[in-house]
């Protein structure tokens, strides 16, 4: 299968796992690679509410999120045939997981410990608010099994370098560079 071959049939690739599971990363070097773009709902959300996600969080509440995240996961998958990017919750809304049927999914495993090493646990991620350390343990067991079920493929991180990652993505979904 050739990289480029997918153009107006959809994405190439779709990248799910948590936060710190290097999706923004890996996702760039994929772009890179198969010669597209890199398309990041957390960045279209924000785009279309005029304001960061932790301020949707506080002012509209998570329910309201994961309405405009659905809707922003279905405009990417539809409008958008390259590497698609998808906040680390996405999948915890049965409409978004249904939006996904049959896409070249893949969950870029983590383990806690390399997510909390790479991304800290100070930064402003409103889930993580209240003893974060425990919340992102919680997250993580919820999520695992909505990862593996939304996804084509599971590629591991630990112990691979953002490239070697991408390389991996490629290889599970049997792409080549463009
Ligand atoms: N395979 C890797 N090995 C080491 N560090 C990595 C790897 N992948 C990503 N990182 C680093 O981890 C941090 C988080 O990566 P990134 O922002 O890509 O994660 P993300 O999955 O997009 O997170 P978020 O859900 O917050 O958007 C960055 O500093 C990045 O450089
Ligand atoms: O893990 C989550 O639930 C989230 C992850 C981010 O990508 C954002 O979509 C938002 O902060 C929620
Ligand atoms: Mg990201």
């Amino acid at each position: 299968m050739s990289a480029a071959e997918p153009h107006g049939t959809g994405p190439a690739v779709v990248l799910v796992g948590p936060p710190g599971a290097g999706k923004t990363t890996v996702g760039t070097v994929l772009a890179r690679r198969l010669g597209t773009t890199l398309r990041d709902t957390d960045a279209d959300i924000e785009a279309a509410a005029g304001k960061p996600i932790p301020d949707i969080f506080v002012e509209d509440g998570e329910p309201r999120f994961r309405e405009l995240e659905r809707e922003a996961v279905r405009a990417a998958l539809t409008g958008h045939d390259g590497v698609v990017s998808l906040g680390g919750g996405a999948v915890m809304d049965g409409g978004t997981r249904a939006l996904l049927t049959g896409l070249p999914v893949v969950f870029l495993d983590v383990s806690l410990a390399d997510a909390v090493r790479r991304v800290g646990l100070d930064a402003p991620r409103p889930l993580l608010a209240v003893n974060p350390r425990q919340q992102w343990r919680t997250l993580m067991e919820q999520r695992r099994p909505l990862y593996t079920e939304v996804a084509r493929t599971t590629v591991t991180t630990a112990g691979r370098d953002p490239e070697e990652v991408a390389q991996a993505v490629l290889d599970s979904l049997d792409l080549k560079d463009a």
